[in-house]
Formats: structure tokens, C-alpha cells, sequence
């Protein structure tokens, strides 16, 4: 079933910015990633599924319930993390988070709590004098604290650290497990690696790829390096494995690229003395560059 349904939308401001004509989906208690380089329509395309902003051509539901006319009704159902929050300054965090609890007419702070805790979050102080980080501990409070069915998540780890980012991955799992459906824009592929079932990429407001992170990820490579007790065993092994080349400094050692011929690229080496062995596997985010092109900025 489909909980979020974007068809055909075009939103145009001219000078080729904008969405074209872009369709997806994301289907009930699935979590997906919503990638492009800087300037691609990630946040137009969120901004319509919010109602902020109506498509040109196109529709976009929530539920089935068109997510302009009838914003109101799905937010009861929906978390949201902006990519930038707009704060009230002179408030502290914890008054900020009272004043969205409020909006969302919420008694309970229980799952604030729980959040921010969770995030090692202190929100006594005041807002304008918060790193960065602990601003956007604060947006993840609040999109989550409600427990809404359903997130939409604008590059929700932007300025955590390490741990942090860490946390929210955990975060992200637990609700998915829990059944919830996540639509969540990211520049950290590593994130979206750990939690997505299936990445939607798009490039200059247009649709690229939408796949199971599985399938995408099956073109990822990986760079064998092998040392051989001598060159004439390396020799022996690139003459029967075309894709690997002998070094020119160290004539013992071979590399390659291999994907799903591992197999094959290990088991010829058996028949060679091994001295040494390295694999270096392509990061998601070169694998992602492909599809990118070259205009990220
Ligand atoms: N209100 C607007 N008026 C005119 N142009 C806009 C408006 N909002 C966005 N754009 C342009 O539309 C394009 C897509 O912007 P958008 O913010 O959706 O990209 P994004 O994928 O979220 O990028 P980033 O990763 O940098 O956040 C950009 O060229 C941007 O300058």
C-alpha cells in the first residue's frame, strides 16, 4: 500500500530550477532516501508533500488525501524535521519544544523526554546562543515526539556529530520497526545505507533512479590488491584474469576491480602463493557520484 504518492508533479521557477514531471512513491512502513546533489528539488518536492507550496501540474497525496487542500488533516498524522528550522530565538529549547507540543495540541511530553534523552540533550538554554547541533536535537524531538505514523525528514542529521548521527540511524531503526513509513533526504550515505529499503535519486529536478537499496548498491565495486610470492606467479595469474594488471614498481603485486567475480578473482589466485591481500570496497558515495553526474557543487 501506498502512503505517500507523488505523480507527475512539476514545480517550475524557471532557468531549469525547479521539479519536472518527477513520480515516486513510498509504500507503508518502508523507509526511503531521497538523494541529488545540492540544488536538485529534494526540498521542493518535501515543501509540496508539506502543502507549503502547491505543483504546478501534478498531484501529491498523503494517505490519499491531497497534501494542499487538505494539509491540515494529514498533519495530524505526519512528523516533519525542515532542512532549516525556523526557531523563535528568545525562547529556550525546552520552551520551544512546549510551544510545538502545544500547536500539536499534545499533553504529554513522555516521548520528548525519552528523545532527548536519547540525543544527550540539554534545552534549558536559550535558543540563539545553540550550536547548530543541538538545534537540530531539538527539530528531531519535535518531529518525533508526537509518534506520528508518518516522516518527513529534511537532511535530518546536518550538523550532528558522529555519535549523534549514529543515534538517529538507531532512531530511524526502532521506527521502522515499529512500522512507521520515513521519506528522508540525506547527504550521508552511510545513513542511507543502514536504514533505507529502497533510495529514490534524483538530479536538476528530474527522476534518475529509484531502486531497492539491494539492487542499487549490487553495482557497487570492490579494488583487490594481491601480492604474489614472485612475478612470474603474478604474471601467471593476470595472464588468466584479464581484468587484473601487474604493478610497474612492485611487478609481485596485481589490482582489479572486481564486483560479482569476486569469486572467480579469489579462487584463480588459489592456484599462486599469496603473500598479501587488501580489498577496499567503493563507498556508497562514489557509487552515488554515477548517478549524480558531474554538477555536484
Ligand atoms: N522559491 C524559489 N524560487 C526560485 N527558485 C527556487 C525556489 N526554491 C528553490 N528554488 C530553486 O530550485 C532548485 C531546487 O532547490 P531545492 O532547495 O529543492 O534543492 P535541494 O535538492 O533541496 O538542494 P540542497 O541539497 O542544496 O538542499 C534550486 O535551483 C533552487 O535555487
Amino acid at each position: 500500500m501506498k502512503t505517500i504518492e507523488i505523480e507527475h508533479i512539476t514545480k517550475d521557477y524557471g532557468q531549469h530550477r525547479g521539479v519536472f514531471d518527477l513520480s515516486f512513491d513510498v509504500r507503508k512502513g518502508e523507509v526511503l532516501g531521497f538523494l541529488g546533489p545540492n540544488g536538485a528539488g529534494k526540498t521542493t518536492t518535501i515543501r509540496q508533500l508539506l502543502g507549503f507550496i502547491k505543483p504546478d501540474q501534478g498531484k501529491v497525496n498523503i494517505l490519499g488525501k491531497d497534501c494542499f487542500e487538505q494539509a491540515d488533516e494529514i498533519k495530524k498524522s505526519l512528523g516533519y524535521l525542515p532542512g532549516e528550522i525556523a526557531f523563535i530565538d528568545s525562547m529556550s529549547g525546552m520552551e520551544f519544544i512546549r510551544f510545538v507540543a502545544k500547536m500539536k495540541k499534545m499533553k504529554d511530553l513522555g516521548r520528548a523526554q525519552e528523545l532527548m534523552e536519547q540525543f544527550e540533550l540539554n534545552a534549558n538554554g536559550k535558543l540563539k546562543k545553540m550550536s547548530k547541533g543541538m538545534k537540530q536535537k531539538i527539530g528531531i524531538v519535535c518531529a518525533f515526539m508526537q509518534d506520528p505514523d508518518i516522516l518527513i525528514l529534511d537532511e535530518p542529521t546536518s550538523g550532528l556529530d558522529p555519535l549523534m548521527q549514529n543515534r538517529f540511524v538507531e532512531l530511524i531503526l526502532s521506527e521502522k520497526r515499529r512500522g512507521k513509513t520515513i521519506l528522508m533526504s540525506s547527504h550521508i550515505f552511510e545513513e542511507v545505507e543502514r536504514t533505507c529499503d529502497r533510495a529514490v535519486i534524483i538530479r536538476g529536478g528530474e527522476l534518475v533512479a529509484v531502486d531497492t537499496m539491494e539492487s542499487l548498491c549490487s553495482g557497487k565495486q570492490k579494488r583487490m590488491e594481491i601480492t604474489f610470492a614472485d612475478t612470474a606467479m603474478a604474471a601467471g595469474y593476470v595472464s588468466g584474469f584479464a581484468k587484473a594488471v601487474q604493478d610497474e614498481q612492485d611487478g609481485r603485486r596485481v589490482t582489479m576491480k572486481v564486483g560479482r567475480d569476486i569469486d572467480e578473482a579469489v579462487k584463480k589466485a588459489g592456484a599462486f602463493t599469496v603473500v598479501d591481500l587488501n580489498v577496499h570496497t567503493q563507498s556508497l558515495e562514489d557509487f552515488f557520484l554515477h548517478f549524480y553526474g558531474g554538477d555536484q557543487s
